[in-house]
């Protein structure tokens, strides 16, 4: 998906401020040559954690630089630091620049933000971990996640997890036409094949509670326990709720853990946004009546999608899954 796609998606976080009438902005702002790349590993009570070139064992703390304004920068985002990169204790960072981002996860509105804010920036690939039994899979669930990374850029990757207490197959079959690639684990055994999956890329990680998303990540990252405890060590006082948190794995690539996210914003997601992710369908889609919402007879009878299926172009598997995803945007959250 280009990345323009998405990009508008990002309004209730990037304020466009009008001019003051004077030069633009940017022609205003130091030129800092001596700024080192880094990516933001966790973020707690205006402070960032940043890897230094991504690289774990070079870890710093950061503040904000004044001319950022209020470009939000979240865990994930590639960033630019000046002043003191050392990492020794009490020293400070300074995030003087926000890289593009090549994708977006926001969670969700809540009673205390109204807003569908960023949350992990720059993830390849999205693990969404569901148990097979104990709690029971909540297909919904796996749609909106599904949904949310056809619309933020990342890649989707389905954990199965528990698979000692229930088959994978039937759950596995209900993803087929969507071509998601799936593992599946089970506490018993070593997790090769995730670790696979999972190497040398950035991974962001969401599962409902009491899915074994914890027993994964400690098993994977030893010193993931360790880690989570830095970050409330940067925040002043007591401990914060932190929203996600970066963790190298030991064999490279990083699992983005996301605690208190149990699924991602899609009040701004379109039908024509999840359309565009299917290929076949795209084009088409183009023909629909105007506001179209492509679920089909009976609410959209003249929708061109199915033409698509009748002319043998796409599966019918797919167009049905494509619904299934467009219904599950508007659907409770399960
Ligand atoms: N039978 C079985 N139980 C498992 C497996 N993986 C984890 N569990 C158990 O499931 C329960 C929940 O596991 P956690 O790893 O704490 O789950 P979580 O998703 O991190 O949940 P929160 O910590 O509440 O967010 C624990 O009692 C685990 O021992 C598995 O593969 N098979
Ligand atoms: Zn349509």
């Amino acid at each position: 998906m280009a990345r323009s796609d998405w990009r508008r998606l990002d309004e209730s976080d990037v304020r466009v401020r009008p001019g003051k009438g004077t030069r633009p902005r940017s022609k205003r702002r130091p030129i800092h040559a001596e700024a080192v790349p880094a990516m933001v590993t966790s973020v707690d009570r205006g402070r960032w954690r940043c890897a230094v070139e991504s690289d774990p064992s070079r870890l710093v703390t950061a503040m904000r630089a004044r001319e950022l304004g209020r470009t939000p920068v979240v865990v994930g985002d590639q960033v630019r630091l000046v002043g003191d990169v050392s990492g020794r204790p009490d020293t400070l960072a300074r995030i003087v620049g926000v890289e593009p981002r090549d994708s977006v996860l926001r969670r969700t509105a809540d009673d205390t933000d109204p807003y569908e804010r960023v949350v992990v920036a720059n993830a390849e690939q999205l693990l969404i971990v569901t148990s097979l039994a104990d709690p029971p899979p909540r297909t919904g669930f796996i749609d909106r996640c599904l949904v949310a990374c056809y619309t933020g850029g990342l890649e989707p990757v389905l954990c199965l997890t528990k698979a000692d207490l229930a088959e994978p197959d039937e759950l596995l079959a209900s993803y087929a036409d969507l071509d998601v690639p799936a593992v599946v684990t089970r506490h018993d055994q070593e997790p090769t094949e995730l670790l696979d999956v999972l190497h040398g890329r950035v991974s962001a990680l969401v599962g409902h509670s009491g899915v074994g998303k914890s027993t994964l990540v400690n098993r994977m990252v030893p010193e993931a326990d360790l880690a989570t405890g830095e970050v409330s060590a940067v925040g002043k006082g007591r401990h914060t709720s932190v929203t996600a948190v970066a963790l190298p794995l030991p064999g490279g690539g990083w699992v983005i853990d996301t605690p208190g996210i149990r699924s991602f914003g899609l009040a701004h997601v379109t039908g024509d946004d999840i359309v565009r992710a299917f290929g076949e369908f795209a084009e088409a889609a183009e023909e629909c009546p105007p506001g179209c919402g492509h679920l089909g007879p009976a609410e959209d009878p003249d929708c061109a999608l199915d033409d698509v299926v009748a002319a043998g172009r796409a599966r019918p598997g797919r167009l049905a899954s494509l619904r299934r995803l467009l219904a599950s945007r508007s659907g409770a959250e399960s």
